[in-house]
């Protein structure tokens, strides 16, 4: 939508001020219009079938894209701007280009448009100037098309502030005349001066009005411009750390001169090289994921050529990826010195380091892309007489390119893959031993001491389970004594029921036989007696 609108916006008012244009090239005019208006309606069909964002779900709906637009302020506007005016041509001549003037409704469009282009591109700062030169010129634009035709207005040539007589050859030409018209426009908004004084009472209203513009696009020339310089140094500012502060800290302090050289050369790499010690802190704002999946992407070249991480899952690399810390070390600078103690460990991005002995000079072995080191003195190796402390002396050949993990990023993640664990112990080990600082001995018995807690922590796992599953079955026993008591109550209920009637006729039997033999009494007692022992007894439920 950008040609369209921005064809409409520049070229409708020219050719309204610029009679001569439009009348010797109509055709080319006729033909620029009706293609906008094609785009328009292209526009217009485009924007029925945009989807739209509904609780973060696109909706592709046609029939609610329809409705949606169509309740749109946005909808009416563009419904203006295609009205077909074109036919007041038939009432007002052909020559009358501001019929089209409804096609202006769709400059938020280009606005719109511009929004979008800003947040795709790679060189916003760019981007935002190239705009600011854009409106600067639709502004001057329009200001000398008004100049023209008030020049028109008040007769070429008739004092000097006007457009000077178009019979004079030199200004006749139509370029000539926007040309002259684009410059003196151009003189007043960028308030150079030397142009010349108005004399009549519209020239000076024109000046008074042009300059107060001027002053307004001066301001927000001055501002914009300001803001992307401000802008781009925000941005190196977040890429590297401030060399000037650093600077003007080593001079207060009087650091000495070979020093502050060496820092000098270390920012001159970051800079020229474009290496960033801050990713970090710049990627901090996206969301994990993304986080990871970008610094993954960024990294993935130099994690796949450290052999420990090389067959790892994804998940690994992601985990790990997020706690590198990048570092930058200069030519001949330490990373580590035998004996200190190891808080990290380090993964060669680029370069080449050196394992050299204490004099500085003979050098063990060379350490490149890939490599890692400083893994010893933070994994506790059995056996490692060192301790904690590191076993070589690393430094930098050239200019390196690390990534630095921390002991305790390291642990958090090698808990979790203990095959990596395994090959950086081995690893360590094999150094260990061919510096002869590996207790084997110690090994054996860490290793028993290590099996036996292992053991312990085995058999209290048991004990704990097996502890759990007593409790349930303590819990599931006291439920089913609880649900066979009121079984029993229930049954007690049931039989004392339907026993009753046997028990009378027993008695009645009694009593008769008591009658009989003189021993009612007796004998009642007994019935009695065996009655309640049956109450006692379960019998045969109803429902059973
Ligand atoms: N001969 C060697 N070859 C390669 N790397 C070594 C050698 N000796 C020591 N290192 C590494 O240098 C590191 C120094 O710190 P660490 O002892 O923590 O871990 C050490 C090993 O990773």
């Amino acid at each position: 939508m950008v040609f369209p609108v921005l064809y409409n916006w520049v070229i409708i008012i020219f050719r309204t001020c610029f009679m001569d244009m439009e009348y010797n090239y109509l055709p080319v005019w006729l033909t620029l219009d009706y293609l906008s208006d094609l785009l328009y309606v292209v526009d217009v069909i485009i924007k029925f079938n945009t989807g739209f964002l509904e609780h973060g779900i696109m909706v592709q709906e046609r029939s609610r894209l329809n409705r949606r637009y169509l309740h749109t302020s946005e909808f009416f506007f563009d419904a203006l701007s295609l009205l077909p005016t074109d036919l007041l041509y038939l009432w007002l001549g052909i020559h009358c280009p501001m019929v089209r003037i409804n096609r202006f409704l769709r400059i938020p469009r280009l606005f719109e448009a511009f929004d979008r282009m800003e947040t795709r591109t790679s060189y916003p700062n760019s981007f935002r100037l190239c705009k600011l030169m854009l409106y600067t010129f639709v502004l001057i634009h329009w200001n000398s098309c008004g100049y023209f035709a008030l020049s028109r207005t008040i007769g070429f040539g008739v004092d000097p502030w006007v457009y000077p007589n178009i019979t004079d050859p030199d200004f006749a030409s139509e370029l000539r005349q926007y040309i002259y018209s684009f410059w003196i426009s151009t003189l007043v908004f960028t308030t150079v001066g030397d142009t010349p004084d108005p004399e009549r009472e519209e020239e000076y209203l024109f000046m008074i009005a042009d300059l107060l513009i001027a002053v307004l696009v001066f301001a927000s020339i001055v501002g914009n411009v300001g803001n992307v310089i401000t802008n781009l140094n925000n941005a190196d500012n977040a890429f590297f750390p401030n060399h000037e502060l650093v600077k003007s800290y080593m001079k207060t302090h009087r650091v000495n001169k070979d020093l502050q050289t060496r820092v000098n050369g270390w920012y001159q790499h970051l800079h020229i090289n474009k290496k960033m010690t801050r990713e970090n802190e710049i990627l901090q704002l996206l969301p994990d994921r993304l986080r990871a999946e970008v610094a993954v992407s960024v990294h993935m070249g130099t994690l796949s050529k450290v052999t420990i991480f090389q067959n790892c899952e994804m998940s690994l690399l992601e985990e790990l990826v997020l706690k590198l810390k990048p570092q930058v070390y200069s030519p001949r600078e330490y990373v580590c010195k035998k004996g200190d103690i190891g808080h990290e460990m380090y993964i060669i991005k680029e370069g080449k380091l050196a394992v050299v002995a204490d004099d500085g000079v003979t050098e063990f072995a060379v350490l490149g892309e890939g490599n890692f080191f400083g893994e010893i003195s933070i994994l506790n190796i059995k056996g490692n007489k060192s301790g904690n402390r590191r076993t070589a002396n690393i430094r930098s050949i050239g200019h390196s390119d690390l990534f630095c993990l921390s002991k305790e990023d390291l642990k958090g993640v090698l808990t979790e893959f203990p095959d990596a664990k395994r090959i950086l112990e081995e690893k360590g080990r094999q150094i260990l031993m061919k510096m002869g600082i590996l207790d084997e001995s110690m090994v054996g018995v860490e290793e028993k001491k290590e099996l036996t807690v292992s053991r312990l922590n085995e058999i209290e796992g048991k004990l704990d389970s097996l502890q759990t599953k007593l409790a349930r079955l303590l819990a599931e026993l006291e439920s089913n004594t609880y649900k066979l008591r009121i079984r029993l109550e229930q049954l007690e209920k049931e039989t004392s029921e339907w026993e009753l009637p046997e028990v009378e006729h027993e008695e009645e039997r009694g009593e008769k036989d008591g009658e009989a033999n003189g021993e009612g009494e007796v004998k009642g007692d007994r019935v009695e007696g065996e009655s309640g022992k049956k109450e006692d007894e379960p019998g045969p439920s109803k429902g059973e």
